[in-house]
């Protein structure tokens, strides 16, 4: 057994996720939330969760610090108990995670709800994929491994905001892999920050799935491709709609905003204030797949404003979340400010 305490999510727990005594879920009708959490077993790593989130809370309440739970990267659907195949909801966790820095610098505690080995805050800028870590690296001539001079600047800037946010606790890394463990852990989360009522804000950013296989219909084993005349037919239920959950008892004070991702931008803002209408929170971000990194919009109850990077900010290399999160502040901040107003 190795001495890691983490909590992993990708290795799939081969004891809950087939329930044969768990019955059918009801063909072709939305998914009752209750119903959800009630007929399926949670994640058996939750309780060491909720005692670290609490104790995280706790922390930062004592000292009057607002805290942001961050959603990033996508949720998946697993097609067979012992996992060979899955549906995936795209997503790298750039958004979340470069979210979560600017929240940081801000002065807000982070509790990062994200895609086991997705992006991760501060060591997204040299991950393995991205600009690999190696090429940041030389050898001296005494044979030690060092950091090329020309990158020394803007490498010192990253290491020091990750060296402070870990030093002072500031960062909770909480994972997923499932849209389950996705499910029953932002439950968990969401009822936990509820303690801190209006000072607490949801940033929703994770791509999480519309659907999903139902505990009692995933096989134990991996579909054999010659079975059923060589075709996967997937029959897959809705995904209960959580946000509306989260916004009228999870975390009824606390500002929710959501992400609403298309990839046609002749509905994107009609979607986005359908979501709207349809969750009746306080903000929702749209954005197209193909053009995330350098514009969104923000749909309130009173309007719609697009927020854009300029040419020479992308070209800059500017984060379009370092003018998203200042916006999602003022926002959360107003809110803070109304429900103090209404005693709550
Ligand atoms: C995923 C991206 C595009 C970021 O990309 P990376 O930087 O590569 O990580 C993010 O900005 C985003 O739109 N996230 C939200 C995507 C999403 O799934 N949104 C849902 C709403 S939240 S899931 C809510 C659930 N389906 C329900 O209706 O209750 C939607 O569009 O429908």
């Amino acid at each position: 057994m190795s001495g890691d305490k983490r909590v992993h999510t990708s290795v799939p727990d081969t004891e809950t996720a087939i329930d044969r005594n768990l019955p059918e879920f009801p063909a072709a009708k939305p998914i009752d939330e209750d119903n959800y959490f009630r007929l399926h077993k949670p994640p058996p790593y939750l309780s060491q969760i909720s005692r670290d989130v609490a104790e995280f809370i706790n922390y930062h309440h004592l000292q009057k610090r607002k805290i942001v739970l961050v959603t990033s990267g996508g949720t998946t659907v697993p097609l067979e108990n012992n996992t060979v195949r899955f549906i995936d909801n795209f997503s790298a966790g750039t958004r979340g995670a470069t979210s979560a820095e600017y929240f940081l610098e801000n002065g807000y505690a982070v509790v990062f709800l994200h895609r086991e080995f997705s992006l991760l805050p501060y060591s997204r800028h040299y991950s393995h994929t991205t600009n690999c870590f190696l090429d940041y690296m030389t050898e001296s001539k005494d044979g030690k491994v060092e950091v090329n001079a020309e990158f020394q600047k803007e490498m010192i800037v990253v290491l020091r905001k990750y060296r402070y946010a870990q030093s002072n606790n500031l960062l909770l890394l909480v994972p997923f892999t499932t849209v389950h463990q996705y499910l029953f852990t932002l439950k968990l989360i969401a009822q936990e920050l509820s303690v801190i009522g209006s000072d607490a804000l949801f940033y929703l950013a994770a791509a999480v799935s519309d659907f999903f296989l139902p505990s009692s219909r995933v096989p134990e084993h991996k579909i054999q491709s010659q079975e059923s005349g060589g075709k996967l037919v997937v029959d897959l239920e809705p995904v209960p709609k959580f946000l509306s959950r989260l916004v009228d008892s999870w975390a009824p004070i606390s500002m929710i905003v959501s992400f609403k991702l298309e990839t046609d931008s002749s509905i994107l803002i009609k979607k986005a204030r359908g979501a709207l209408e349809r969750y009746n929170h306080q903000l929702v971000i749209g954005n197209l797949l193909q053009s995330r990194k350098y514009e969104v919009v923000f749909v309130t109850q009173e309007s719609e404003r697009w927020v854009r990077l300029s040419q020479e900010q992308v070209d800059a290399g500017i984060d379009i979340e370092s003018l998203i999160i200042p916006e999602v502040i003022k926002l959360h901040q107003s809110s803070i400010e109304e429900k103090k107003k209404m005693g709550l």
